[in-house]
Order: C-alpha cells, then structure tokens, then sequence
C-alpha cells in the first residue's frame, strides 16, 4: 500500500504555552481506516488540524503524498486540502443553504474563484452529489435547508461534503460526540462503508474504545501529546486502555454505538 501521509517529531505548543503535541511519528498508508482515542485535551483534535493546517505546527515534518504540508505556499496548500475531506464534530454546515448546495461545498476545492462565488456546479457534480445523499439515506432532504435537519442528518450532510471532494484522505474530528448512539451508528457506519468501497483513508477522532475497535483496522493512542499505542484493535488490551485515559476513565465509556435495529420498511435509515 501506497504512503500517503508521514508525519516525523511533529510538535505543536499554543501561545500559552501548552504542549498539545510532542513529537508524533505517524505513517497512514492510502486505504486504512484509523481510529485515534485518547482522553480530552490529550492533543487529538490538534494532531488532526495540524495535517491540512488548520493549526499551525510549531515544528516536526508533514509529508502528504509528496507535498511539505508545513511549508506549503496558499496555492499549494489549497491542492492539498483539495485531497484531503474533513468532517467536524459540530457539522459546520451553512445553515440557510440547502441539504445539497452543503455538499457541492465539498467541490469547491476544483472550481475556479469565479465560478465557486456564483455557484457554478456542474450538472456532474450536482448528479454525484444528489447519488451520495441517497447512499446515506438522505434523498427526501437534498433541498431542504441545512438547519431544518436533525444532528444525525446534519452529520450524514458533513459526510457527503466530505465524499463529494473525492479526497485521498478524510479527517474526522469526533464526528459522533453530539450524537445519540443511534444516529452515531448510523454516521459511523456511512463513514465506514464509503471510505472503504472508495479506497479513502480515514483518521478518525474518537472518546470511545468500543467505537474504536468496532470501526478501526488500526487504533492510536494519544496521552498528554505523545503517541502512547499504535496497533490493531485487538491489541489493544484493557490494560492498554486503561494506562491511555489513566485519570479519565469515565471517558472511554462515554456513549456507544448501538447495533442497528432491524428496520421494517427495507430503508437502512429511518
Ligand atoms: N487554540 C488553543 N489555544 C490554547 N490551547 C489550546 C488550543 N486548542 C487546544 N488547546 C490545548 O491543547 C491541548 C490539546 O487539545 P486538543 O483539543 O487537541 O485535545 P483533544 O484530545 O482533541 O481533546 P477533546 O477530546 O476534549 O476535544 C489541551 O490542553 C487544550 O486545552
């Protein structure tokens, strides 16, 4: 499998003078699917942010798919975040937009400045983006408007924006931590099942150890900024769980995702 991410001694220390990070070393290879858990403040969110930049590394190397993302120019940096798809814990959708102009967003990264401000779509992309609503469940809401949805349909929203930009790699930063253990199945599962019938890699943010290794082919653990396990989920032990949220334990129980209940009417989302 192809490298498509090497992260070397990233750091990343806010004007406070937290350390978030301390010296990652992290190589994702394209089509694995890894969960990163760690208890609150352990620098999850920061290590996700500082790969398309969002948050500015303080040192340490990003290389994605042959391009220093740390020393990237805007141009440069503008392809690379057109390769790589994010999903936020709070959606970030617009909310007086439509179900459907929310995940053109996603093809705004290939338009020209022009045709993005006055919303020129491609009837292509209009069509793609209308057949990925309907692959999570979503094709009675494409042209309502983002704020008229429930979290999990917001979500699922955040997901087909993400799709839409046909990224190499998607960054989910906890996509569920809003959500009911029913609709955080129902996101999981869309994110899982796309992002392996379409060879995407995926980083995913998680609290919960059971979500982890329900989803993961491989799991991260991250303590007080530093990588503290690397491994598939069925190594990780309870013992390695536990030395992970050491002092937060509550927090790797925090909601499950339930299974799906078998749905009478034959649709896969209610
Ligand atoms: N913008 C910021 N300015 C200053 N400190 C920050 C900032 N963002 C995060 N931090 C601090 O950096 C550390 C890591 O935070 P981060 O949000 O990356 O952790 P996390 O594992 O994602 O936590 P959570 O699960 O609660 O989201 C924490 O101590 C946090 O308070």
């Amino acid at each position: 499998m192809t490298i498509l991410l090497e992260i070397k001694g990233l750091t990343k220390k806010y004007n406070a003078g937290t350390v978030a990070l301390d010296g990652i070393d992290l190589q994702v290879k394209s089509k694995e699917f890894i969960a990163v858990i760690g208890p609150s403040g352990a620098g999850k969110s920061t290590l996700l942010r500082c790969i398309n930049r969002l948050v500015e590394p303080t040192s340490g190397s990003i290389d994605f798919l042959g391009q220093r993302v740390e020393k990237a120019n805007s141009r440069d940096l503008r392809h690379v975040r057109s390769q790589i798809g994010m999903i936020f814990q709070h959606y970030n959708l617009v909310s007086r937009l439509s179900v459907l102009e929310n995940v053109l967003h996603g093809r705004l990264g290939y338009m020209s400045s022009i045709a993005g401000v006055f919303n020129r779509y491609s009837e292509e992309d209009k069509k793609k983006a209308i057949a990925l609503l309907h692959k999570v469940g979503l094709e009675n809401e494409v042209y309502k408007r983002a704020d008229e949805l429930s979290g999990g349909q917001k979500q699922r929203v955040g997901v087909c924006r993400a799709l839409a930009q046909q990224p190499q790699l998607i960054l989910a930063d906890e996509p569920i931590a809003s959500l009911d253990p029913k609709s955080s199945a129902v996101v999981m599962d869309a994110i899982h099942r796309n992002c392996t019938e379409q060879g995407i890699a995926c980083l995913v943010n998680l609290h919960q150890v059971e979500v982890a290794k329900q989803y993961a082919s491989r799991i991260i653990g991250i303590k007080n900024g530093k990588m503290v396990f690397d491994g598939p989920p069925e190594a990780l032990t309870d013992y390695h769980a536990a030395l992970i949220y050491e002092g937060k334990e509550s927090q790797m129980y925090q909601q499950q995702v339930a299974e799906e209940q078998p749905n009478p009417t034959g649709r896969k989302y209610a």
